[in-house]
């Protein structure tokens, strides 16, 4: 298939028309503009590439990076080292090799080993900080930033250490750094938009739905840290061709600061958001500067103010976050504000329902347990789940219910057992592999990515199961399985905001799009009242009527048990104490026990 089957046509109208709002005015800037207003544009916009870079990998990942500057460093060293005259750098750089010292390259050269380098070096670092989660994550950043400021300071033969490197060619200009610029923004756009975009904005929303749905969030990490370093590692190199002159010092917290403050107040989680935090800061850092020497209005003198740069620029953060606390932009990207560029795809709407095949297969556990320290939560249980079978969980609060689910889909690890679909063994494997296997869920506590729309909430599922499907079957195939859960008119609306039954719904069409053969269903009622509860009844009756699925149900609404379930298993302190029909489990005496206690059960019997 093309690659252009891949691109998403309204991401790039987007990325087109933010990269003529950028182009525009800088260039009429740089060709008509005094040499300070270009030298600002020429700054600005290589801080531009910077920010991009970092929400490239933060913004979608949802993990803050100081590393970023650390790649930025990098990049600057490398690219200011091969293209420095030789005569300078034999006492510049006495210990490097003499291949290095003689040879002189060009800028495109340059930047193209300083973007390879660092993106190696970002690989290797991020096996490790990609399996991070959260302040672990930013943690592990900061520190990378502190150890390659050392490395670099420790080089002093290689690097110059603390002292200043100069003799870079001034090759940055501004048709230069305006092109890297609108570069940089259309991949970052992109990217946000493409499918592993999507699956790395799915993960930052909700990283146990993600996983549900198949996905391997540190391996999508991956791709954007090593996307992200390369273009932190090009503006770094841009910065050192434009400065001329650097030192290491340069590249460490206040610039780390500066753009995440960018990122912060333009709106960490959108591309639009980037250019407007660029252009925020930079235009109010011009400005305090200016007024930080003080200036004369003739009748009056504003005094010259220390340190007011970054007491405004504090107070302009605080003031924007305490009005929008996810910065201007938030989640949204321009197309949200230009209803132009949101034309819907016209084959989106001409649905050809997709052909499943029925699901063949049975779920097995064998002798299951798991124990938290002292507590054995679930012990030896068997269990056998077939297609087409309803099998209900139920059992007293504690009785181990949720943490043998969790034995199933992958997140908790058995302690002892097997379980198996047909002859594959998938005890312990994590949870994003179980679900390739063909095991989808639905959570106690809705996990919806609630910053996403209803559409990209299936689409993220349906790239796990169909990766070879270009973007308009995805977005076919979405609208088709929305339509069967009866909420097609709401493929547009951010899924955070939907009802709580249409919330449901969803969950369930994200984890039919895996198109798995059984379905674990965490208390799929619960919070619901009597019509939404009759609803769901429908649903599941239809997807093991038509769609031949095994559903595994967990509930505390024995009604819907007993109504929905072919046979039900009862835990109790993490045992199986029965299995069988409902009139069966009913008429158990061990249930009776269970639920009411021996006392009040001998006084029923
Ligand atoms: N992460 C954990 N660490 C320690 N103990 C845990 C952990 N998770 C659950 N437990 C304990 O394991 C037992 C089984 O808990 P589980 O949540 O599986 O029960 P449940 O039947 O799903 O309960 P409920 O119906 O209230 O949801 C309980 O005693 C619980 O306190």
């Amino acid at each position: 298939m093309a690659i252009s089957a891949y691109i998403v046509p309204q991401a790039t109208r987007s990325a087109i028309v933010m990269a003529l709002a950028l182009a525009v005015p800088c260039a009429l800037i740089g060709l008509f503009g005094s040499n300070p207003m270009i030298t600002t544009v020429t700054n600005f916009l290589i801080m531009l590439i910077a920010v991009s870079a970092l929400g490239l990998f933060s913004g979608n990942s949802g993990i803050l990076s100081f590393g970023h500057c650390a790649f930025m460093a990098l990049g600057a060293q490398i690219s200011a080292t091969l293209t420095i005259p030789p005569a300078l750098k034999k006492t510049a750089f006495p210990l490097l090799a003499d291949p290095i010292l003689q040879s002189q390259f060009g800028l495109v050269m340059a930047l193209l080993a300083s973007v390879l380098i660092v993106g190696l070096i970002a690989y290797l670092i991020g096996l490790a900080i990609c399996r991070l989660n959260g302040s672990s994550a930013t943690i592990a950043t900061l520190g990378l930033l502190i150890i390659v400021e050392s490395l670099i300071v420790a080089a002093q033969g290689f690097t110059r250490g603390n002292q200043a490197v100069y003799g870079i060619p001034k090759l940055a200009t501004w048709p230069v750094a305006l092109a890297f610029a609108i570069g940089t923004i259309v991949i970052a756009r992109l990217y946000r938009d493409s499918r592993v975009g999507l699956l790395l904005r799915a993960a930052r929303e909700n990283h146990a739905a993600a996983q549900s749905i198949g996905i391997d969030i540190p391996a999508q990490r991956q791709v954007a840290w090593v996307a992200s370093a390369m273009l932190s590692a090009l503006a770094g190199a841009l910065l050192a061709h434009f400065l001329t002159v650097f030192s290491a010092k340069q590249f460490y917290f206040d610039l780390a600061f500066a753009i995440i403050v960018m990122q912060v107040v333009g709106g960490l989680s959108s591309v639009a958001g980037s250019v407007a935090g660029a252009v925020l800061v930079t235009a109010a850092i011009e400005m305090l500067r200016r007024l930080e020497n003080g200036i004369d209005f003739g009748l009056f003198q504003v005094p010259q103010i220390f340190g007011l740069t970054q007491i405004g620029l504090c107070l302009i953060v605080l003031a924007i976050l305490y009005t929008r606390r996810e910065g201007l932009m938030g989640f949204a990207e321009i197309d949200r504000f230009l209803p132009f560029l949101r034309k819907r795809e016209e084959l989106a709407t001409e649905a050809a329902a997709p052909t499943q095949a029925r699901p063949t297969g049975t779920l097995t556990l064998e002798k299951v347990s798991k124990a938290y320290g002292g507590l054995l939560a679930v012990a030896e249980v068997d269990l056998e789940l077939r297609v087409g079978e309803v099998l209900g969980l139920i059992g007293p609060n504690g009785s181990g219910k949720t943490t043998l689910l969790g034995c199933i889909a992958g997140t908790h690890a058995p302690s002892g057992g097997r379980v198996r679909i047909d002859d594959i063994d998938i005890t312990g494997h994590p949870a994003h592999e179980v679900a390739r296997q063909g095991i989808g869920r639905t959570f106690q506590n809705i996990r919806l990515f609630a910053h996403m729309t209803a559409a990209e909430n299936v689409m993220a599922a349906l790239t796990q199961r169909w990766p070879q499907l270009g973007h308009a079957e995805l977005v076919r195939r979405s609208r088709h399985l929305l339509d069967e859960l009866k909420i097609a008119d709401l493929a547009e609306r951010e899924a955070g905001t939907l009802a709580y039954g249409q919330q449901r719904r969803l969950e369930i069409a994200r984890a039919l799009a895996l198109e798995p053969r059984f379905l674990l269903l965490d208390e799929p009622a619960a919070g619901m009242n009597e019509s939404e509860t009759a609803d769901l009844l429908g649903i599941l009756g239809w997807l093991v009527k038509d769609r031949g699925l095994g559903l595994l149900v967990v509930d505390h609404d024995m009604q819907l048990i007993m109504r929905l379930c072919d046979r039900i298993a009862v835990l109790n302190k993490g045992q199986l104490i029965a299995l069988g029909s409902a009139a069966e489990v009913q008429a158990s005496r061990a249930v009776r026990e269970a639920y009411l206690g021996r006392r009040h059960a001998e006084v029923i019997t």
